[in-house]
């Protein structure tokens, strides 16, 4: 997939509006994992929605995401995008699988249904391709018949998984799939994720504000503040050395707990009343007169005049 110029805004009352994404521009490749990392707030989550055509009416895009086969996703109708797209080409491991599995129904009976409508498949080899389904996420056979509260926060991630599977999209997009799941599980399903880019050449888009993850899974670092891509870096030379170049990536990095758990100072700026010139100058050291009044491009994987 190739990601150029996307913006997203929304229109608000009175002629407002918030600019949640602006001027993204990355590249993904089969196999490979590009984590898109940053604050709650900084427009990852729109993102993702621009992807899948799932934005609420008072959005409006800019720019392109093109597909390998050239579909720009964000050009797409809704027709398309529903029969063609969505789970086919472009499958979504969701933030918080709980709500996202229907819950009066048991896994097995979701599998199934998925299954059927993405390949075709029916009676009776629909319940062993279902199955088949299940294991490719690791969700164990024993617990297909069980609804959804009847699982634990791993197996529901797994089932959520199990159906993002199905229709062997070539790119998967995964939002923040570890919150709230405990440190153990957080590295099993990040190891899990990283195994289903790896085995079957798929790409994978993961938008995460857990470093540890990112770094865990990522081949690629996307960082985002204030809904534009900062920097952009091999993982790597992001999480080894060299290190960040821009000083907000380099303050994410130095807020971990294994390093010096010294969060960035202050707090990102509305969205709706974005300063003239670097977003970040309110909360960097480094900022000069330059920095408040000249908005730095992104050149060379850096969006900073001082990286
Ligand atoms: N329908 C909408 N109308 C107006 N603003 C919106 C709408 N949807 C999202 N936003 C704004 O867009 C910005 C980006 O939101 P987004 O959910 O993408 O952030 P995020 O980085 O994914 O954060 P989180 O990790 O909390 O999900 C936020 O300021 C949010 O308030």
């Amino acid at each position: 997939m190739r990601v150029e110029d996307l913006s997203v805004r929304f229109r608000m009352p009175a002629g407002r509006y918030v600019e949640a994404v602006t001027g993204a521009t990355f590249a993904l490749a089969p196999g490979e994992a590009l984590a898109l990392v940053g604050e709650s707030g900084c427009g990852k989550s729109v993102l993702a929605s621009a992807l899948l055509g799932l934005l609420p009416g008072n959005a409006e895009t800019a720019g392109s995401a093109r597909l390998a086969d050239g579909l720009d996703l964000l050009a797409a109708d809704e027709r398309t995008l529903a029969r063609t797209v969505r789970g086919r080409r472009v499958a979504l491991v969701p933030q918080s699988p709980a709500a996202h599995l229907t819950p009066v129904r048991t896994i097995r009976s979701q599998l199934e249904e998925t299954v059927r409508e993405l390949t075709g498949i029916r009676p009776p080899a629909l319940r062993a391709a279902a199955e088949a389904a299940a294991g490719r996420a690791a969700f164990p056979a024993s617990h297909l018949d069980r609804h959804p509260h009847e699982l634990s926060g791993g197996l529901a991630q797994r089932a959520a998984t199990a159906l993002a599977l199905v229709g062997d999209a070539p790119l998967l997009l995964a939002d923040e799939p570890t919150t709230g799941l405990d440190r153990d599980l957080v590295l099993r399903t990040a190891d899990e994720l990283r195994a289903h880019t790896r085995a079957d050449g798929r790409a994978l888009l993961l938008i995460t504000h857990d470093l540890a993850a990112a770094e865990r899974i990522a081949d690629t670092v996307a960082v985002m503040y204030a809904g534009r891509i900062v920097e952009t870096a091999p993982a790597g030379a992001f999480f080894g050395s060299p290190g960040p170049r821009h000083p907000y990536a380099r303050g994410l990095l130095d807020a971990l707990p294994e390093r010096a758990f010294t969060p960035v100072p202050g707090a990102p700026p509305e969205l709706g009343a974005l300063p003239p010139g670097c977003a970040f100058a309110p909360r960097c050291a480094a900022a000069d007169p330059l920095c408040r009044t000249r908005r730095p491009a992104l050149t060379e994987g850096v969006a900073c005049h001082h990286a």
